[in-house]
Parts: C-alpha cells; sequence; structure tokens
C-alpha cells in the first residue's frame, strides 16, 4: 500500500482482532502467514500462539488487523472464553482432507452459539481433493448454521482468495459495529432508526455519506 496514504489516513484506522481457529494441523499459520506476506513457507515451527499486526485497505479502508493464529494442543482443545472476547472476529478454519478437523469447528460452533461474534469459516488444502473427507456441502451447511460465509483455499497453491477470507471477515465485523452502533442509537431515541436520515460517523464507518443527519 502507498505509505503515504497509510499514514495520511492512520488516525481513521479500524482495528480488526481476529483468532484464527481450528484443530491442529489444519493450516492456521500458513493461511495467517499468506495473508500477511503472500508467502507459503509449508513448515511453520510454532508451539505456541501467535500474535501478527498488519496493516492493509479494504474497500479503500485503512484497517489494522491484528491476527492471533491460535495453538491447539490436540483435537479436544477448544478455544479458551478469553480468545473469543479478546476476538472481532472469528476465522474458523477446517482441512477438507481431515474429517476431525470440522467435528472440531461444530464444538466451537456450540461454543460459540450466544456469542453475536461474526465468523467466517474455510476449509483449507482444497489442493488436496484427491484426499477430500469433508464435502463442500458439509461445509457450507455448518456455515449456514453459523450464518457466516464460507469458502473453500488452498493456502499453498492460493494468494488472492485467502486474502478474501479475511477482508471477508474485515466486512463482517465492521457492519457488526454499524449494526451496534445503531441499536445503541434506538435505544438512546427510543424511536426505530430505520425511520430516520442518519449521521452514524466513526472511525469504522467512514464510507458513510458525510451529509446525512438526524
Ligand atoms: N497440501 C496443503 N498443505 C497445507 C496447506 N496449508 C497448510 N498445509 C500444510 O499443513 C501442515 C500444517 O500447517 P500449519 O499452518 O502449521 O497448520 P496449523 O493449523 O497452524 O497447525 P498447529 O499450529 O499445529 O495447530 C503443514 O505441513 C503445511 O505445509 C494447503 O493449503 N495445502
Amino acid at each position: 500500500m502507498n505509505a503515504k496514504v497509510m499514514k495520511r489516513k492512520k488516525s481513521s484506522m479500524s482495528e480488526v482482532k481476529v483468532a484464527v481457529i481450528g484443530a491442529p494441523d489444519v493450516g492456521k499459520t500458513a493461511l495467517s502467514v499468506r495473508f500477511l506476506t503472500r508467502r507459503y513457507i509449508g513448515e511453520y515451527d510454532h508451539k505456541s500462539e501467535t500474535r501478527y499486526k498488519h496493516e492493509v485497505l479494504v474497500d479503500n479502508d485503512p484497517i489494522l488487523y491484528e491476527i492471533l493464529d491460535t495453538c491447539p494442543k490436540n483435537d479436544s482443545d477448544l478455544p479458551p472464553n478469553e480468545t473469543i472476547s479478546w476476538a472481532d472476529g472469528l476465522l474458523l478454519v477446517y482441512s477438507i482432507n481431515d474429517r476431525k478437523s470440522l467435528t472440531y469447528l461444530k464444538k466451537v460452533g456450540a461454543l460459540i452459539a450466544d456469542n453475536d461474534i461474526p465468523v467466517y469459516i474455510v476449509g483449507n488444502k482444497n489442493d488436496m481433493v484427491h484426499l477430500r473427507e469433508v464435502s463442500v456441502e458439509e461445509g457450507a451447511i455448518l456455515a449456514r448454521s453459523l450464518e457466516c460465509g464460507f469458502s473453500e483455499v488452498a493456502a499453498a497453491e492460493q494468494v488472492a482468495p485467502v486474502a478474501v477470507v479475511f477482508q471477508e471477515l474485515c466486512r463482517a465485523v465492521l457492519a457488526s459495529r454499524r449494526k451496534s452502533k445503531h441499536s445503541l442509537l434506538e435505544r438512546m431515541l427510543g424511536t426505530k432508526t430505520s425511520n430516520l436520515r442518519l449521521y452514524v460517523r466513526g472511525k469504522s464507518d467512514s464510507a458513510l455519506p458525510k451529509d446525512n443527519t438526524v
């Protein structure tokens, strides 16, 4: 990104905290590193969770991502509450050639059922279709049940589709913030804001028109 553009817009930069969650070995680090560096290394040596920061434009707005790459010890090591409450959005990852990893995400889905947190589901390793254990439809069904976006990617082979996954989650987080602001205003005004012309402007919604007033 143009450094000047980023510097000028820094004051209005939205921060989006993303926790990357999934069973061991599904490619959480590969996806995160792909998004951060556009590279694929192949073997990632980390035994504990890692945090990264990354500035990027999403829909022409500067976004500061903070990415928490989680590191479960085994298939029953689910993310703790602190991780869920820290995050603005969850990137839930399974591997299309590991059925247990879809089961892991179903358990995470049950864990977050009462949270209104934006989620995006990724079926990784779709370069390994010959070893597929999870159909596209099964991934889509889980996404429908969690009311979130879904796609299959291959961190090993793709750059743009991996970036799109992070962008989609960012859009969902920003949309959820706007929705919260609306309901807060509705509570304060004691009326439906959909009937009013609103001026709701904050660090996450600089795309809104500036001339609309309550
Ligand atoms: N074929 C293929 N292999 C992948 C892909 N993404 C990751 N891998 C491989 O899968 C293995 C695990 O990748 P990681 O990124 O370390 O997975 P992880 O989910 O972070 O693993 P933990 O940190 O142990 O939970 C590595 O050998 C990667 O090279 C992919 O899209 N296709």
